[in-house]
């Protein structure tokens, strides 16, 4: 497995890959013994909407989530960030002159069934009670956000290797866990351990889901959050639907105990609403907030300085 770094390659050593978690660039150097997947693995939930589905299938379908998301994963203007942005508002990669894409984000949405089973079957993988994440998004208010993304055509198509070509730069979700619904146009891809990238193709029926940053707090990185990006490859135009899981702003998270080892320290709970606006401002330089906030020190923004 590759390492990750958080200090900044040598000029011109293009060995390593950058992606956006919060303030702190990242990389991830490129592995020059490769072992990782090279394909997305599918898991077929369909069990879990049966009426009855039996405690056999689900705890076969959670051991194959928790294998896929230890390897880093996949299941099959407005102050809180919500509502309409323009192309290139959000930045995830600095060295780019923006994300080529408009959203429509829509937030608090009530909790759907889909939730629900998500949740269960996740507490499962660890061999908890199947309730014991169920509190996260009922006891809080529910931080399920939906976007509707669009990604313009590009002429001429981007060539391999062209900046041009990244319509969302390289990062991990700031959620608990990410569904990601695709039309037929292939563009995102997955970052593997080895630091390559990976297709995560389109299929019907089938989400992609990404582990989020929150879900790899509360794990102590036993589920790895999912680095990814989307890259234009052929100029085609397309569409997603990203649902992203969050537990509520107040939500302060744990370090869950089957994910610590004997004598390890637990490690300080993650406060939610803290992580988030830590990772959003950086992400879009232009948007109100953040210039109201670049010269004061992150420690002291709050989730709430996106009211005002
Ligand atoms: O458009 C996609 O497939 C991915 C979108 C995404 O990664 C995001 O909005 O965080
Ligand atoms: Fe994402």
């Amino acid at each position: 497995m590759s390492e990750t770094l958080t200090e900044p390659p040598p000029a011109g050593d293009d060995e390593d890959v950058f992606f956006h978690s919060g303030t702190t660039p990242t990389y991830r150097k490129v592995t020059k013994t490769p072992g990782a997947f090279t394909t997305i693995p599918t898991i077929d939930i369909s069990a879990l909407t049966s009426p009855t589905p039996s405690l056999s299938s689900r705890q076969q379908i959670a051991a194959q989530i928790y294998s896929a998301c230890s390897m880093t994963a996949h299941v099959h203007k407005n102050p809180a960030i919500r509502g309409f942005e323009p192309m290139f508002e959000t930045r995830l990669d600095p060295r780019t002159r923006g994300d080529t894409k408009e959203a429509f984000t829509m937030g608090d949405c009530p909790l759907e069934p889909e939730q629900g089973y998500i949740s269960k079957i996740f507490a499962l993988a660890f061999g908890l009670e199947e309730t014991a994440f169920a509190g996260l998004f009922s006891r809080f208010l529910i931080w399920g956000m939906r976007a509707r993304l669009h990604y313009p055509p590009l002429t001429p198509p981007p060539t391999e290797g062209d900046a041009e070509g990244i319509s969302l730069g390289a990062h991990s979700d700031f959620s608990w866990l990410t569904l990601v619904l695709q039309d037929s146009v292939a563009a995102l891809e997955i970052l593997n351990k080895d630091g390559v990238w990976i297709d995560a193709p389109p299929a019907p029926g089938t989400f992609v889901c990404n582990v989020g940053q929150y879900l790899e707090r509360q794990t102590a990185g036993r589920f790895v959050a999912t680095v990814h990006r989307v890259r234009n490859k052929t100029g085609a135009g397309r569409y997603s639907l990203p649902f992203f899981l969050t537990p509520g702003p107040g939500a302060r998270l744990g370090v869950l105990e089957c994910c610590v080892e004997e004598g390890e320290e637990r490690g300080e709970a993650v406060d939610v609403g803290g992580l988030y606006i830590r990772r959003v401002l950086p992400a879009r330089p232009k948007h109100l907030t953040s210039i109201k906030y670049r010269d004061v020190p992150e420690k002291e923004w709050r989730y709430e300085c996106l009211y005002g």
